[in-house]
C-alpha cells in the first residue's frame, strides 16, 4: 500500500488531519503523522507528504527533503460551525490561532463561509497589540488563548478541504475510483451544515414571527427607528394613530412621521410628552434601544390618553375588588385573656344578626380584624366586605366615593358615571373605619342613607336601594366629641346599636406573650423555639405600655427577628422606645412592679428559683430598688416573701 505522511506543527492538527484522512482513505493508503515535537525519523519512507500548513512546510521540510509533498488547503470544521451561529450579532471576539497567517486565514475563511455576524480580531502568540476581548474563537489552539478571555469557543482543528483531497487522490491515480466516496462524504458534511443552518434559520424566522405577533398585538403604538433615524417598526396601532400605512413608512426618515417639533415634545429628562394629533391625544415616551451595549436606535411608545384614563379606572376598580374581601376569621384573633374572650364571644353572637356594630378601641387593637371576622361569620360572608377609612379621604371625595356619581356630575367625572362603595357593598358588609373623622356636613348625609337604606348618586336623580350591613369603628371617645360638637348625637345613636369595646393591650397583658409567639412564628416560620427566644426579654415586653397596641407589638417582633435572627435577644436589643419607657421613665414604676410580679409568677409556675439578685440582674435595677418593689408588692398582698431560693411566691388571686 502507498504511504501518506501528514506533517504538522502541533499535535492536535496532525492528529485531526490524520483521522480525517484515515476516515476517507485507510482502505487504499497507509497513513502516518508527525509534528514538531515528534518529528519524522531520519530516512523515513513516504510516497506523499501532506503538510498541514505553509508554516509547517517552512519549519519542517528540511527533515523530509526529496519527498513529494502538497501543502493542504484547509477548511472550517463544518460540524463545529453552528457554535458560531449561536453568537448574537455584533459579538466582538478574538480569533486565536498559532501563527499570524493562520489566524488571518481563518478569519477570511469564516467570512467567506458567511460568518459575518461576528467581529473577529486576529490573535496569535507573538502579537503585541490586540483588543482585550473576553470571547475567543479558536480552531483547536486553546493553549494560545490569552488570559483576558473568559469564554472559549473551540471550532476544532480545520480539516483538509476538498480540493486538497482531490489532489491527493489524483497524485495516487485513484481519483476516478474514489471520487464518488469522496463526494458522498463531502456532500454529507454539507448537508449537515445546511440542516444546521436551516434549523437556525427557521429558529430565527420563528422568533421573528413571534416578535411580529407581539408587536402587532400590543395595545400601544410602537415606532422603532434605527441608528440612521429610519423607521424599522411601525405597528398597526401606530398606523391607526397616524393614519399611515407601515408599507409607506418603513425605511423612511422618522421626521416624515414625527416632525422635529413633535420630537421635541419628548426631549425632556422624563422622555415623555403629549402629542396632539387631529383625532387623538397621545402620550409619547421614548426609550433608547441597546443591544450588547451598542446603540441600536430608539423606540417610541404611543398611548392614547383616553385609553390611559380607562385603564386607570379599571385598575382602581380591580384594586377595590381585591380589597373587597375579608381575609380574617375569629380563629386568626390571638389571645386568651378573659377580656378578649368576652369580646369574641359577644362578637360571634352579633355576627348572627344584621344590626349595626360599633367597635371602639385604641389604634392597633384589632378593630378591622374583628370587623372582618364578624363579616366572615355572618350570613353575608359570600358578599363583599368593603372598608373605607374616613381619616384617609378628603371631604370632597367622600361623597362621590361612598354614594357614587352620575356622568357629568363634575369635571373629570368619567363617562357612564361610577358606583359608590355603598352600592359595591350591596349584600355584604360596609366597614366605616375612623367614623369619628367624618366631617359634620357629611354625617347628616350618612345618617339619611343609614335610615332610608338607599343612596342617590352625586348628580343623579335615581334612588338606589342598598342592602348593606354596617360596622363602624373609632378610636375616639365619641361621647366627648358630641360634647365638643364634633360628632352628631343622632348619628351616634343610630350607629351605637351593638357596641363592642376592644381593650388596649396593656389592659390584657396575658395576651402579650401569645401574640409575641404568633408573630415570631410569622417572621421565622422555620423556628419552633419561640418560648426560648423571648426568655430574656419577656418581663420587659409584658411590662411595656404598648401605646400602639398589637400593631406596635407586631413591629417590635419584626424588628427583633431582623436584628437578632439567630441569637436570643437581650434587654439591650429592645427598640429604643421600649428601653426609654421602661428604664428611664420614672412614671413607669407601676409597670415595673407589674413586670416583676409577672416574672415571679412565671418562675413559680416553671419551678425556677427567683430572688432579689436575679430580679435585679434581669431588670437592670439595684437590689435596693428591687427590695422596695418587693415590699410594696407584699403590702398589696400580691406576693409572699420567705427566705431561700424559692422564697418569693406570687399570690394568685384568681
Ligand atoms: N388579636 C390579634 N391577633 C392577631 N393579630 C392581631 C390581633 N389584633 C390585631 N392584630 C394585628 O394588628 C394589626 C392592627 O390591627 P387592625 O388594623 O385590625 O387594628 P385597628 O384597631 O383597626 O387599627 P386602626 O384603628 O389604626 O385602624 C393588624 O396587622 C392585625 O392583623
Amino acid at each position: 500500500m502507498k504511504k501518506l505522511v501528514v506533517i504538522s506543527l502541533g499535535y492536535n492538527t496532525g492528529q485531526t488531519i490524520y483521522h480525517q484522512l484515515c476516515n476517507l482513505f485507510s482502505s487504499i493508503l497507509d497513513i502516518e503523522y508527525y509534528f514538531l515535537s515528534s518529528p519524522p525519523p531520519h530516512n523515513f519512507e513516504a510516497d506523499l507528504i501532506v503538510y498541514s500548513s505553509n508554516a509547517a512546510y517552512q519549519k519542517m521540510h528540511k527533515l523530509a527533503d526529496n519527498h513529494p509533498y502538497i501543502i493542504a488547503r484547509r477548511s472550517i470544521n463544518y460540524h463545529e460551525i453552528n457554535k458560531l451561529f449561536k453568537l448574537p450579532r455584533y459579538t466582538e471576539a478574538l480569533l486565536v490561532n498559532d501563527t499570524k497567517e493562520s489566524a488571518e486565514e481563518t478569519i477570511l475563511l469564516l467570512q467567506t463561509l458567511g460568518i459575518d455576524h461576528i467581529n473577529l480580531s486576529p490573535y496569535y502568540p507573538e502579537i503585541k497589540n490586540y483588543p482585550k476581548l473576553t470571547i475567543a474563537i479558536t480552531p483547536g489552539e486553546i493553549e494560545h488563548v490569552p488570559p483576558c478571555v473568559n469564554k472559549i469557543i473551540d471550532i476544532k482543528t480545520r480539516l483538509v478541504d476538498i480540493t486538497s483531497l482531490i489532489e491527493i487522490l489524483t497524485y495516487f491515480n485513484m481519483l476516478e475510483k474514489f471520487a464518488h466516496i469522496l463526494s458522498a462524504k463531502y456532500i454529507q458534511d454539507i448537508i449537515k451544515l445546511i440542516k444546521t443552518g436551516n434549523k437556525l434559520l427557521t429558529d430565527s424566522s420563528r422568533m421573528k414571527e413571534r416578535f411580529k405577533t407581539v408587536i402587532n398585538n400590543v395595545h400601544d403604538g410602537l415606532i422603532a427607528i434605527n441608528k440612521e433615524n429610519k423607521v424599522s417598526v411601525f405597528n398597526p396601532i401606530a398606523e391607526k394613530l397616524f393614519n399611515k400605512k407601515a408599507l409607506n413608512v418603513i425605511g423612511q426618515p422618522i421626521e416624515e412621521i414625527l416632525d422635529n417639533k413633535l420630537l421635541e415634545t419628548v426631549n425632556n429628562p422624563r422622555k415623555e410628552g403629549i402629542l396632539k394629533l387631529p383625532s387623538y391625544e397621545i402620550l409619547i415616551s421614548e426609550m433608547p434601544l441597546y443591544a450588547k451595549n451598542a446603540d441600536r436606535g430608539r423606540l417610541y411608545v404611543l398611548k392614547d390618553v383616553s385609553e390611559i384614563h380607562r385603564l386607570e379606572e379599571s385598575v382602581r376598580r380591580r384594586l377595590y375588588e381585591e380589597q373587597n374581601i375579608a381575609r380574617y376569621n375569629f380563629a386568626d384573633i390571638i389571645g386568651n385573656s378573659p377580656a378578649l374572650k368576652k369580646i369574641l364571644s359577644l362578637a360571634k353572637k352579633m355576627a348572627k344578626t344584621d344590626a349595626t356594630i360599633f367597635i371602639q378601641g385604641e389604634s392597633g387593637t384589632g378593630k378591622e380584624l374583628l370587623a372582618q371576622s364578624i363579616h366572615n361569620a355572618s350570613s353575608r360572608r359570600k358578599g363583599p366586605f368593603v372598608a373605607i377609612n374616613f381619616a384617609a379621604l378628603s371631604e370632597t371625595l367622600l361623597e362621590s366615593e361612598l354614594f357614587g356619581y352620575e356622568e357629568g356630575a363634575f369635571t373629570g367625572a368619567k363617562r357612564g358615571g361610577s358606583a359608590g362603595l355603598f352600592e359595591i357593598a350591596h349584600k355584604g358588609t360596609l366597614f366605616l373605619d375612623e367614623i369619628g373623622d367624618a366631617p359634620l356636613p357629611f354625617q347628616v348625609k350618612l345618617l339619611r342613607v343609614l335610615q332610608e337604606k338607599q343612596v342617590r348618586r352625586v348628580g343623579g336623580l335615581k334612588v338606589i336601594p342598598i342592602d348593606v350591613r354596617i360596622i363602624v369603628a373609632t378610636n375616639h371617645n365619641l361621647k366627648e366629641d358630641i360634647k365638643l360638637k364634633l360628632f352628631r348625637e343622632d348619628l351616634y345613636y343610630r350607629l351605637n346599636v351593638l357596641p363592642l369595646k376592644i381593650p388596649a393591650l396593656r389592659e390584657r397583658r396575658e395576651d402579650i406573650m401569645p401574640l409575641c409567639y404568633a408573630f415570631y412564628k410569622k417572621y421565622r416560620p422555620l423556628s419552633n423555639d419561640a418560648k426560648i427566644y423571648f426568655k430574656n426579654i419577656q418581663p420587659y415586653l409584658e411590662a411595656y405600655n404598648w401605646q400602639g397596641n398589637i400593631r406596635e407589638l407586631q413591629n417590635v417582633i419584626e424588628y427583633l427577628t431582623s436584628i437578632c435572627p439567630d441569637d436570643i435577644p437581650q434587654s439591650s436589643d429592645l427598640p429604643e422606645d421600649i428601653k426609654v419607657q421602661l428604664f428611664t421613665d420614672k412614671s413607669n414604676t407601676i409597670n415595673l412592679k407589674e413586670a416583676i410580679f409577672l416574672e415571679i409568677k412565671r418562675c413559680n409556675q416553671n419551678h425556677e428559683p427567683v430572688g432579689r439578685r436575679s430580679l435585679a440582674n434581669k431588670f437592670m435595677l439595684s437590689e435596693n430598688k428591687i427590695r422596695d418593689i418587693l415590699l410594696s408588692l407584699k403590702i398589696e398582698n400580691k406576693i409572699m416573701i420567705s427566705p431561700g431560693k424559692y422564697g418569693l411566691k406570687a399570690i394568685d388571686l384568681k
